[in-house]
């Protein structure tokens, strides 16, 4: 096979399950979709693509992982998803909406409505309080919260009566926890997650994916993680492996072990062998 049949080849790897029940067309099933997504960065010689033609389905109410080596374009991937990085080429939606295209103050809407962020650094402001902190982005955006929401996200949190305690006063799980609430609390659409626990040891990482796990089987939200992590990685309905920009793997119902293994197969390139 030639190295340009090869690369056609690759071209056609995706992880969409089923075009009919795309994104694109606004059905339930598919909380964010791309389609055919290049992103390059610098020009000439420096040019490095981040990603080459990637097309994936993100299911609504599941909990996905992206994992792949460094470098393979996971954290491009999920800030192009997020609507915080622009593409080279390609079509993203999140639920029913374009955000390839859109307006700066249109997909600053759409971001602020309907995404939530989870990073390694919890971003929580020291001077505020836990629920304070929770609730900030709603009262930035000048949106009361829903009560009963924010009480399940908080009791679900296991924070109840971490309320009044700054961020100082917590644990490193616990303030990672505040974080996720702070992301539930305005029931986004989607909740992207960069390496969520990787500032934690293995305990309060723990802590934080349970709750991850449970905010997607009591509340139905959808959550999207890129981890290096095997064992946070098993807490996902499904794993989609990157290398070198592309979509090289998917496992669904991960376990530990299986991950491992499965990253045992893969070659210095991150391709399965
Ligand atoms: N702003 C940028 N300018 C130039 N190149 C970039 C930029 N951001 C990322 N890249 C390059 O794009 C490729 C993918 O980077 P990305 O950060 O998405 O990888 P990753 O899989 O998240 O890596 P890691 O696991 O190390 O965080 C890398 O080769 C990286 O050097």
């Amino acid at each position: 096979m030639t190295s340009q049949e090869q690369t056609e080849e690759n071209t056609v790897t995706t992880a969409v399950a089923n075009p009919e029940t795309g994104g694109s067309g606004g059905h339930a099933a598919v909380a964010a979709r791309t389609e055919n997504v290049t992103k390059a960065y610098g020009e000439g010689e420096t040019r490095v693509l981040a990603l080459d033609q990637v097309s994936l389905d993100i299911h609504r109410g599941a909990f996905t992982a992206i994992m792949g080596p460094s470098g393979s374009g996971k954290s491009t991937l999920m800030h192009c998803l997020a609507g915080l990085d622009s593409v080279t080429s390609g079509r993203i939606w999140i639920g029913d909406t374009e955000i390839t295209g859109l307006k700066d103050k249109k997909l600053t809407r759409l971001r602020r409505d309907n995404i939530g962020f989870i990073f390694q650094a919890f971003n929580l402001l020291p001077t505020l309080n836990a629920i304070e902190n929770i609730t900030l982005p709603m009262d930035i955006a000048g949106r009361k919260p829903d009560q009963e929401w924010l009480d399940q996200v908080v009791t679900t949190v296991g924070l109840a009566d971490r309320l009044k305690h700054r961020p100082a006063e917590l644990s490193g799980g616990q303030q990672q926890r505040v974080a996720v609430a702070r992301a539930l609390a305005s029931r986004p659409e989607i909740i992207f997650g960069d390496e969520p626990t990787g500032n934690l040891d293995s305990r309060a990482g723990a802590e934080v994916l349970r709750f991850l796990r449970r905010s997607v089987d009591d509340l139905d939200q959808t959550i999207v993680m890129v981890t290096h992590d095997p064992v946070a990685a098993a807490y996902a309905d499904r794993i989609v492996f990157l290398a070198d920009g592309r979509i090289v793997d998917e496992m669904t119902e991960p376990t530990a072990d299986r991950v491992l293994d499965r990253m045992r197969h893969f070659d210095g390139q991150g391709r399965v062998s």
